[in-house]
């Protein structure tokens, strides 16, 4: 589950050159530059604000930038919808999930993009029944029943379903939009699975997340924004995870106000001591655990 070491002198695929936005007088966006690099996991942490809604919908087509520029592999790019991001290769997986629920589990791997046969097209639910089957089973996701529908599955196995068909689908780069916000600790760690795995599968990882403990352990690359500014962009070498936490809550700002608090009522407010910034007790995930959750999880599977 680690994270591996890859290869940065490797062109990125996907290049955000000072890229600004804004919504009216709102500067959402500013001069924000990322390297987005394949068989990387790049993961972009901010508070809310931050910019991140903004950062995806730039990429995913859904918004034109105002300054700066977007390569993909090298050549400046403009997506007038998302049909044109995903023409280019871009994948966006959104938290709440373009799946429809009351649908079948191939019906939704193949919406959109169904295999039709015969003079009068018709849909070829055989040949898309195998073909769900065998790249769930190739990233390990195991869904007894195809023609369940996706509503009575787990929050985890759908980000699974919505990875897996991605990377079927040609993608070059996917975007995760904090696909761990909603989950507990053990469906969190079946998607960080599958975004190692869609890592090692060779794509652009863009993992979106307020959580550095989930970004620390699939991470590769972390870029922080804060207002809409990028206020920190290192390598997994070059950071530790208390680091990455310290920044991603604002050490500075932290400091101060546990100084403040600390002058107020200390018999009633809790000692700064206990809330120190870049503390960090245990990560909500560390690797053994994960690997344990993962046995359990595989064990339940075939039980
Ligand atoms: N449609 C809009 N019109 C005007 N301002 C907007 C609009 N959408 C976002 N903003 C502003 O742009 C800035 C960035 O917002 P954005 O939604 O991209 O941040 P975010 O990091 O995704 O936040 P969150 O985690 O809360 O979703 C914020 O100041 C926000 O208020």
């Amino acid at each position: 589950m680690s994270a591996v070491t890859t290869d940065r002198s490797a062109a990125p695929v996907l290049q955000l050159d000072n890229v600004g936005f804004s919504y009216g007088n709102v500067h959402a966006l500013r001069d924000v530059s990322i390297n987005v690099r394949q068989g990387e996991v790049t993961c972009v942490l901010g508070d809310n604000g931050a910019g991140k809604s903004t950062l995806i919908k730039i990429i995913a087509g859904l918004h034109d930038y105002t300054d700066g520029a977007m390569k993909l592999d090298g050549v400046e790019c403009r997506f007038a919808s998302p049909r044109a991001a995903q023409a280019g290769g871009i994948a966006t997986v959104y938290q709440d999930l373009a799946l429809a629920p009351l649908m079948s589990v191939w019906r939704n791997f193949f919406l959109g993009n169904e295999l039709r046969k015969g003079p009068l097209r018709t849909l070829d639910i055989a040949r898309m029944k195998r073909i769900c089957d065998e790249e769930l089973t190739k990233m390990g996701v195991v869904i007894p029943d195809l023609d369940r529908p996706v509503g009575g599955l787990s929050g985890g196995q759908r980000q699974c379903i919505a990875i897996a068909r991605a990377i079927y689908f040609g993608a070059r780069v996917i975007i995760l939009d904090e696909p761990t916000a909603a989950l507990g600790v053990k469906q969190s760690s079946v998607v960080l699975r599958y975004i190692v795995k869609a890592r090692d599968a060779g794509l652009g990882v863009i993992f979106i997340t307020h959580n550095p403990h989930h970004a620390y352990l699939v991470g590769n690359h972390f870029v922080i924004l804060k207002l809409g500014r990028v206020v920190l962009d290192a390598h997994r070498d070059a950071l530790t995870l208390e680091q990455l936490t310290r920044e991603m809550a604002g050490g500075q700002e932290l400091e101060e106000l546990s100084h403040e608090l600390s002058g107020v009522d200390p018999g009633r407010v809790a000692a700064p001591a206990e809330v120190a910034p870049g503390h960090v007790e245990s990560p909500v995930l560390n690797p053994d655990e994960l690997a344990a959750i993962e046995r359990e999880e595989e064990e339940e599977q075939t039980a």
